[in-house]
């Protein structure tokens, strides 16, 4: 571990200085698509402004025979869309590259680097292990920033998709000023973890808990009773989201598989945004409103966030809203949605118009 002292010091001459803070950008969607699929390449132009990130994917989901087509494509799609990226544009442009032990890592890296460093926000890396995966990236990434002459720093965001990934969490996490955030990677997370599912994020239907037998009695026991499903991932994105959070980072959800199943994926989304994670993965088009509607206060919860930070003045002491205490803990609360919902409302005009709707408050306490 490098001292406080070193922390934020560039790890080559040349290198640009570490960020010293996350920008905090809306990343709703993490839209992922095949730059080596003409068809899916073909709509990226067209999707800027529509959605909070698109991730040109070389990592999974890309054929090995056309993993060369895919940084390439990259490539190209960077230098030709002249409004992608945060720098340019309303839409960050992320990358995931292939796996550090894998035989295109190091060439996504430098290509990447050295081509489109300057219009890149965020690198995935996925399948990290523990700290010593984002010092190497960390370094490799100031080397090719300064032959590159990159003014700024690139990000880093890491999967988290081995048991050994989990346990290193916190590590992770604080390894590098460029860390950015984590997502979860519930697919090779479950085949690392030896979990006995087939399918990419979301529940269980087998992992519940049933109501008691009515008596002890056979009959009892065979009866039909209440059973409730569980949620599989709770543990895994609080433990991410905890992580994240005490090291300045932001946690996100990561893929839902079952794209027809549109209610789920909403569930799921849900599920996220409510435990902390600011964003989650979309894999198909549909899923970028899923997502953008998630994670977007909802009217009804600004409306009530804005009164409640009305009530309580200088956000000390406590109040009586609507029959409920309302207090410091509960006033931070509030802030949290109504800043994020000022945050988005910058950006999506139609939140806007939907945010400015509301009523303005005046009560100062009890109502
Ligand atoms: C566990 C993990 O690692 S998850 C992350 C890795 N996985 C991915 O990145 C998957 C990305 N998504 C996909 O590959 C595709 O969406 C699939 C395979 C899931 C479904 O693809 P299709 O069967 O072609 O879907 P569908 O027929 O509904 O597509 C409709 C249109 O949207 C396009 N489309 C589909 N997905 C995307 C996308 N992610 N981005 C842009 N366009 C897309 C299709 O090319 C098609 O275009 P067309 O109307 O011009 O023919
Ligand atoms: C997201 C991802 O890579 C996984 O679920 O394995
Ligand atoms: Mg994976």
């Amino acid at each position: 571990m490098r001292s406080a002292k070193d922390f934020f010091r560039p790890l080559a001459v040349g290198a640009p200085d570490p960020l010293r803070e996350i920008p905090a950008r809306p990343s709703r969607a993490i839209h992922f698509f095949d730059p080596s699929n003409p068809k899916m390449a073909a709509k990226v132009p067209d999707m800027v402004g529509t959605v909070d990130v698109l991730l040109g994917n070389l990592e999974d989901a890309v054929k090995a025979e056309n993993k060369d087509a895919a940084r390439d494509g990259l490539v190209r799609i960077a230098k030709e869309t002249d409004t992608l990226g945060a720098r340019r544009g309303p839409t960050q442009l992320w990358t995931r590259v292939n796996a550090l032990d894998s035989p295109w890592g190091l060439d996504d890296l430098t290509t990447l680097v050295t081509e489109i460093g300057d219009v890149l926000d965020v690198i995935m890396v996925p399948k990290v292990e523990g700290a010593e995966d984002i010092h190497y990236v960390d370094r490799l990434l100031a080397q090719l920033e300064a032959k590159a002459g990159l003014d700024q720093p690139l990000m880093v965001h890491a999967i988290l998709e081995t048991a050994r990934g989990m346990v290193n969490v916190e590590e992770i996490c604080a390894a590098s000023p460029r860390m950015q955030g984590i997502s979860l990677g519930p697919a090779d997370m479950a085949a690392d973890r030896r979990m006995k599912t087939t399918r990419v994020g979301g529940g269980h239907p087998g992992y519940l808990v049933r109501q008691d037998p009515a008596d002890g009695s056979e009959e009892s026991i065979a009866a039909e009773r209440t059973t409730y499903q569980q949620d599989l991932w709770h543990y895994t994105i609080s433990r991410m989201v905890d992580a994240c959070v005490s090291n300045g980072i932001y946690p996100f959800y990561g893929p839902f598989g079952d794209i027809a199943d549109t209610v789920a994926c909403e569930d799921q989304f849900r599920n996220a945004y409510l435990l902390g994670c600011v964003g989650t993965w979309s894999l198909h088009p549909k899923q970028i409103a899923i997502a953008n509607k998630v994670f977007s206060p909802s009217v009804e919860d600004v409306t009530h966030a804005r009164r409640v930070v009305a009530a309580m003045g200088d956000g000390t002491g406590a109040v009586m809203l609507d029959g409920k205490m309302e207090d410091d803990a509960s006033c931070k609360q509030c802030l949290v949605m109504v800043q994020l919902a000022d945050q988005l409302a910058a950006v999506d005009p139609e939140l806007k118009k939907q945010y400015d709707a509301i009523e303005p408050v005046s009560e100062k306490a009890g109502a």
